[in-house]
């Protein structure tokens, strides 16, 4: 091995001693049980019912404490206490606010934090002390250890505990000690974060789950199309950008875009008013409660139709340019009859309803008028100087894939496109053919090289970030056309249909994705693929359980607006050393009701797979990252310290 590699290293273990701890820490760490993984996706902006399944560990906090609580507490102390480690602050308040004087209150401080401790004792016992100390609040590391450390007699030590909460509460710091533990207990339940993609759209609070991501302690992103299409629009896809705004208006969320953002819509307004007026098919979908009012309505149906036909312009030279894509099939500005307001498709002739053409030079479909350009122009300078948006996207970047190999299994949030036959299906880019993981290398390539250079704004690498949006052989798309034109403009419901990749059929089959696995190089009988992206229909039987266990898909709707639909709000899994459960969510209300009446979202649990011996960290990919660290230590000790 290089020795100026291990002079330098030996600049931070500069003593035999600091070696020998350090292998043996580490040693020590590969025999303890692999951490639990907690996998979640198409979040899709719900802020609120993301942040209470993290809060609760999609039920292991709940689990924790009754496994320890159970012969102690009633259901509804339990329920009390649970909603007190998902939300400390508001609980305590509320409590607060119960008790008629401060000896009461002073005797449930006691109490609550001799819970906590319990807990946490209990949550941290599969780690080290030093990632228990990492994960405890800095201000209160000392004295935690402290009072969770004390073994004297038990007579004693109640005492000792007592004197140094009472300490505490004196000093005015319970509440904030409370808060610490808490969060404290929210990271020992989960040890890491797979978002499997679909952070952004329809929903309200996009940027609010990434700040909570960028925060939390351990995470990674697995890129949903949705996400592709702010980085698209980010890294200066005019296509990509058109379509993030026309997601917002439809959904009634321009808050984003604007407030959120910073992105000034004005300009776009100013054409919106000039050349369009109310339109049905254009008017935003929104929750019966959550309806604007019948100004700002109209206001959003024109930006609506603005943007879409921006959009559908912006589509045609990309088209044009880029042959393989092999979408000349949604060239449809070109065959409309503007006229009669009819479109031809594949020969088949349809009405347009309800048409908003104003802007569109029959003879030029696709040219944008000189307003339109503009726009589009200003937009995307506002778009890319937004610090705020630069810092989420730049986080999806570092922190985000098209799909990951951890611990043996493959996460993606679409598909692998594959042929009737299930064999990798192919695409040929700039004369070179690409499948299977070949195909997802070169999409990531040309994701990053789009990101890397956001003054290009027409090369081939923006190009595809669109592509991975809405192309035939996307991975993230897995469907063979996008019908968005006709879901605007044409009543007759079978051309709104997308067909899906055989992926999704074929997914259900064993064998299938034992061979997905092997394409990926991770072994067929240990490994799962983790799948979100298509809601699962509970509501219709539909299992999201597949392929005996080997395919697993984990959205069922925390969008609310696809709620009715999947029947349930949503799924996550948890995977720890006893193998992998499959969590199935009820629809999360309000944080209010959690804290008001203790009810917890109701969950069902299901096992997908049960380890024969428990896993530890030794198999897992940070334990292999763990053994090279080992093995250059002892090359350090070696070259150092062993003369
Ligand atoms: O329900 P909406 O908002 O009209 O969106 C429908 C569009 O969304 C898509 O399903 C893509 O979004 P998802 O990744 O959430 O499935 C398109 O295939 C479809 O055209
Ligand atoms: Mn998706």
């Amino acid at each position: 091995m290089n020795t100026k590699y291990l002079d330098l290293l030996a600049q931070k273990y500069n003593s035999e001693e600091k070696v020998v701890t350090e292998i043996i820490n580490l040693k020590a760490i590969l025999n303890l049980p692999k951490g639990t993984e907690h996998f979640v996706s198409d979040l899709h902006g719900e802020y609120r019912a993301f942040q209470h399944v993290l809060r609760n560990g999609s039920g292991k906090v709940k689990e924790k404490i009754t496994d320890l609580f159970q012969d102690e507490l009633s259901e509804q102390e339990i329920n009390e206490f649970a909603t007190l480690v998902y939300y400390p602050e508001e609980k305590i308040k509320l409590i607060k606010n119960a008790f008629d004087n401060e000896t009461q209150l002073e005797h449930w401080y006691i109490q609550m934090i001799e819970r906590m401790l319990k807990l946490i004792s209990y949550a941290s016992s599969k780690y080290t002390r030093s990632k228990l100390r990492k994960a405890l609040p800095s201000q209160f590391v000392y004295v935690i250890e402290e009072l969770l450390y004390k073994t004297a007699d038990p007579a004693n030590k109640e005492s000792y505990y007592s004197k140094i909460v009472q300490q505490i509460i004196s000093l005015g710091q319970a509440d904030k000690l409370m808060i610490g533990l808490s969060y404290t207990t929210q990271k020992l339940v989960v040890d890491h974060l797979h978002v499997v993609g679909d952070i952004y759209d329809r929903g309200p609070e996009p940027d609010r789950i990434m700040e909570t991501l960028i925060n939390y302690h351990s995470v990674d992103i697995q890129w949903g199309n949705h996400d592709v299409l702010w980085i698209g629009a980010y890294a200066g896809s005019k296509v990509c950008l058109a379509n993030i705004i026309r997601i917002c208006a439809r959904y009634a969320n321009l808050e984003i875009i604007e407030d959120v953002y910073g992105i000034n819509l004005r300009p776009l307004l100013n054409l919106a008013e000039k050349y369009y007026e109310d339109n049905p098919s254009f008017r935003p979908k929104v929750q019966a409660d959550e309806r604007p009012s019948k100004h700002e309505e109209l206001q959003i149906t024109k930006i609506h139709q603005a943007i879409a036909m921006i959009q559908f312009k912006l589509e045609s030279p990309i088209i044009k340019r880029r042959p393989y894509f092999n979408m000349s099939e949604r060239l449809l500005l070109e065959n409309i009859d503007y006229d009669r307001e009819e479109i031809t498709i594949n020969g088949e002739t349809y009405p347009l309803d309800n048409p908003c053409f104003a802007t569109i030079n029959p003879d030029q479909p696709d040219q944008l008028l000189e307003e339109e350009q503009q726009v589009i122009d200003k937009l995307l300078f506002s778009v890319q100087h937004s610090e705020k948006l630069s810092r989420h996207m730049n986080f999806l970047m570092k922190k985000g894939s098209l799909y990951l190999k951890y611990n043996g299994n493959l996460l993606i949030h679409g598909c692998i496109p594959l042929d009737e036959e299930g064999h990798m299906e192919k695409m040929t880019i700039e004369n070179k053919t690409y499948g299977g993981r070949d195909l997802l290398d070169i999409f990531e390539y040309y994701l990053r090289d789009a990101f890397a250079n956001p003054d290009k704004t027409d090369d081939l690498a923006m190009d595809m970030a669109w592509y991975l949006w809405t192309g035939e052989y996307s991975s993230l798309f897995g469907k063979r056309k996008m019908t968005t034109f006709e879901r605007y403009f044409i009543k007759d419901k079978n051309t709104h249909k997308e067909k899906k990749n055989p992926y999704y059929f074929l997914r259900e089959n064993e064998e299938t994705c034992r061979e997905i696995l092997k394409e990926f190089d991770l072994l067929p009988d240990q490994g799962h693929i983790i799948n979100g992206h298509t809601p699962v229909k509970e509501i219709e039987g539909e299992n999201p359980i597949k392929a005996s266990g080997k395919m697993i898909v984990i959205d069922g709707g925390f969008s609310k607006a696809y709620q009715s639909t999947t029947g349930i709000a949503g799924y996550t899994l948890l995977f720890n050393s006893y193998g992998m459960q499959l969590v199935a969510h009820k629809q999360f209300h309000s944080k209010e009701d959690v804290l008001a009446n203790g009810t917890d979202v109701l969950s069902v649990k299901r096992l997908v797979d049960k380890e024969l011996e428990r896993k530890k960290v030794l198999e897992t990919n940070i334990g292999e990252e763990l053994l090279q660290e080992i093995y250059i230590l002892n090359q350090l000790m070696e070259y150092r310290y062993m003369k």
